[in-house]
């Protein structure tokens, strides 16, 4: 008899070495592990289940778990707007999710974009100031990095700013005047910090003639019929965009007029996945009362890092070795019909990325 039936989303790597034996120090034997199509798990598919671990893309509520026997649910990933969390609690089932697990890969695309788009329009990047929306695990790392080489943050997050951080923060007003805005907040439709189209027509109509803006947060943060107006109307401002709005689904007119297009991959370095599965086995042991067993280190890959040398010219050039956002893009735009069927699939074969950054 199995000891844990488990259903996870195919596309999550190390379940089988993380929770196949996970209890069997307690004399138990191996647990039955599910994998199954993010997209496409159905309360069928949980009928038996104790634990669910999922992705972004599974839409964790009533309609899922109701009438199944789901004890856990564990989601391998920093934002948690597919879970109705209020839900999970209500009913008794334990909920935990990755928190900063792929923030690093999510700052080194940042980081990327921005040197792309500098070498691109021949920006001074010393002369730069970059608006960050958001200052949590992503943002503040964003910022980490870009102080580091010099170029001038400013910061907007209401909800810290409220709770007393001590920090530095700015209005979304002056956000609007920088050069470069990127956003790092989760998405919420709702209460006094909603973020559901934060970014909309009136913010980048303020935005500065020839500056950029990155969304590589949620798509619906950024309203995607704006942004083709706004730039339709002969703006002069650059798109780079990872997440869009209503994904699987990219609104293809929106895609034309950016500078790159990614599917929602700013966080898939392979440490990033890993760390998610990694936390959720951390979360089931603590859950079950169970030792951590396996080390983080001894799973994680040993990557060639790039060398801070502090120079901001030629910026990009360097990074490229490490990480090149310019494929990511081409990728995207290779699919030239029914981009909302190969979407996840773009997102599945995902070409291995390893983190560059030495620890900040
Ligand atoms: N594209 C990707 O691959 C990818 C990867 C990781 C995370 N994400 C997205 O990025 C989001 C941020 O990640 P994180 O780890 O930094 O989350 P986090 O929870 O650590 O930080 C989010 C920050 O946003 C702030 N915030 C909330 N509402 C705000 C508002 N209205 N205006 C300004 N700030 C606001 C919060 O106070 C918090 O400091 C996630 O929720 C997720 O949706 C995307
Ligand atoms: O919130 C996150 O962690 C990211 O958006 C995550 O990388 C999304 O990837 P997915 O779970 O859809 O594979």
């Amino acid at each position: 008899m199995p000891m844990w039936n488990i259903v996870a989303d195919e596309n999550m790597p190390l379940v089988e070495e993380l929770f196949s034996t996970l209890g069997s120090e307690q004399g138990r034997n191996n647990n039955q592990i599910k994998r199954l199509a993010g997209r496409h798990i159905s309360r069928k598919d949980l009928a038996d289940a104790d634990i669910l671990l999922v992705r972004s893309i599974t839409s964790v509520n009533r309609q899922l778990l109701e009438e199944t026997s789901v004890k856990f649910v564990g989601s391998a990933t920093i934002g948690t707007d597919h879970v109705d969390t209020k839900y999970l609690a209500a009913n008794d089932i334990k909920f935990s999710s990755a928190p900063g697990c792929n923030a690093q890969g999510v700052a080194e695309y940042v980081l990327t974009s921005i040197a792309y788009w500098a070498e691109l329009r021949d920006r001074d990047l010393s002369e730069v100031t970059v608006g960050i929306i958001g200052a949590g695990n992503v943002g503040s790392r964003v910022i980490k990095v870009l102080e580091r080489l010099g170029i001038r943050c400013l910061v907007n997050d209401p909800p810290l700013e409220d709770s007393g951080d001590a920090r530095h923060f700015v209005s979304l007003d002056r956000i609007q005047q920088c050069d470069v805005v990127t956003c790092h907040v989760p998405f919420t439709r709702s209460g006094q910090y909603a973020t559901y189209h934060l970014v909309d027509e009136e913010f980048l109509e303020s935005m500065p003639n020839n500056s950029l803006l990155i969304n590589s947060a949620r798509g619906a943060v950024l309203d995607n019929k704006a942004a083709y107006r706004v730039k339709q109307a002969g703006k002069n401002i650059d798109y780079i965009l990872d997440v869009w709005e209503g994904e699987p689904e990219v609104n293809v007119e929106l895609m034309a007029k950016t500078l790159i297009a990614t599917p929602h991959i700013a966080g898939y370095s392979q440490e990033g996945k890993i760390r998610g599965t990694y936390q959720l086995y951390q979360a089931v042991n603590q859950w079950l009362g169970l030792e951590n067993t396996i080390p983080l280190n001894t799973l994680l890959p040993q990557a060639p890092k790039w060398h801070w040398s502090g120079l901001l010219s030629g910026l990009y050039q360097s990074l490229k070795p490490y990480y090149d956002i310019q494929a990511d893009d081409k990728r995207m735009r290779q699919v030239k019909t029914d981009i909302r069927n190969k979407f996840d699939h773009l997102r599945k074969t995902y070409p291995q990325r390893l983190e560059f950054l030495d620890t900040l």
